[in-house]
């Protein structure tokens, strides 16, 4: 490996990654993305123990959202747990699914904990794709504290993976998975990830 050349680790695209594409049917800038299960801890809007994110579609293959610390939510003594925090970059990282028209999970992410976050703050969450190769996506995502243009608390580098519906229903537990089958909402929802042909 020669000096000056950083070393390739999963989460550096290879050189003949290509630049990810926004969907010409993906949601307008500012457009509230919605959840893309009503029972998700990040974003599922019925979940009485989640995260209750909300993200919007920016420009390109971006997104923004917004997560409020709640006490529940407490690692040390009112400051934010760092898994909850990965846990609401994580989300917002996969929210970028409804840019591309894909449908990914998490491969590998790598989160820096910059600075401590306290309960009660919002969270200004951005994610951004910045590479495809295959059925890997390369992303990255950000949460400021203090307003959108405020410090950096947290950030991660993160590497998903595309798969199909089939990934769910076969991994998924039976009584879920048929629940969300006979839930035309649902359906729908799964579909707007997919490609069109
Ligand atoms: C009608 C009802 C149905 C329901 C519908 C629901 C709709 C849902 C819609 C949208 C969901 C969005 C959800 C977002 C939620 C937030 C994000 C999460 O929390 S996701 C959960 C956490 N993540 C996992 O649970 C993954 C667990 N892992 C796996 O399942 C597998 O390992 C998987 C799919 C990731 C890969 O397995 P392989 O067998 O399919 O593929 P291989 O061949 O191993 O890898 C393909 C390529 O990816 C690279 N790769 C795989 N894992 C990697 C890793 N960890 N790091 C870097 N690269 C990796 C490999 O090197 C390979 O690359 P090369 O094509 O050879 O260049």
């Amino acid at each position: 490996m020669s000096a000056d050349r950083p070393a390739r680790t999963s989460l550096t695209p290879p050189d003949d990654a290509v630049t990810p594409v926004r969907h010409p049917d993906a949601p307008a800038p500012g457009e509230v993305l919605g959840s893309h299960y009503d029972q998700c801890f990040g974003c599922g809007e019925k979940q009485p123990h989640g995260l209750h994110l909300e993200a919007r579609a920016g420009e390109g293959v971006t997104v923004t959202a917004e997560f409020t610390v709640k006490p529940a939510h407490q690692g040390a003594p009112g400051l934010a747990h760092g898994g909850v925090l990965t846990t609401a970059l994580d989300e917002t990282l996969g929210s970028l699914n409804w840019l591309m028209h894909v449908i990914s999970v998490t491969g590998r992410l790598e989160a820096d904990f910059v600075r401590p976050v306290p309960v009660d703050t919002v969270l200004h969450l951005d994610a951004r794709a910045t590479a495809r190769h295959g059925r890997k996506i390369y992303c990255t995502a950000t949460g400021r504290i203090g307003g959108a243009d405020g410090p950096v608390a947290v950030r991660a580098d993160a590497v998903f993976i595309e798969v199909k519906v089939e990934h769910f229903v076969d991994h998924g537990r039976e009584a879920e998975i048929q629940a969300a089958m006979a839930d035309p909402d649902q359906v729908r929802r799964a579909r707007a990830f997919e490609v069109n042909p």
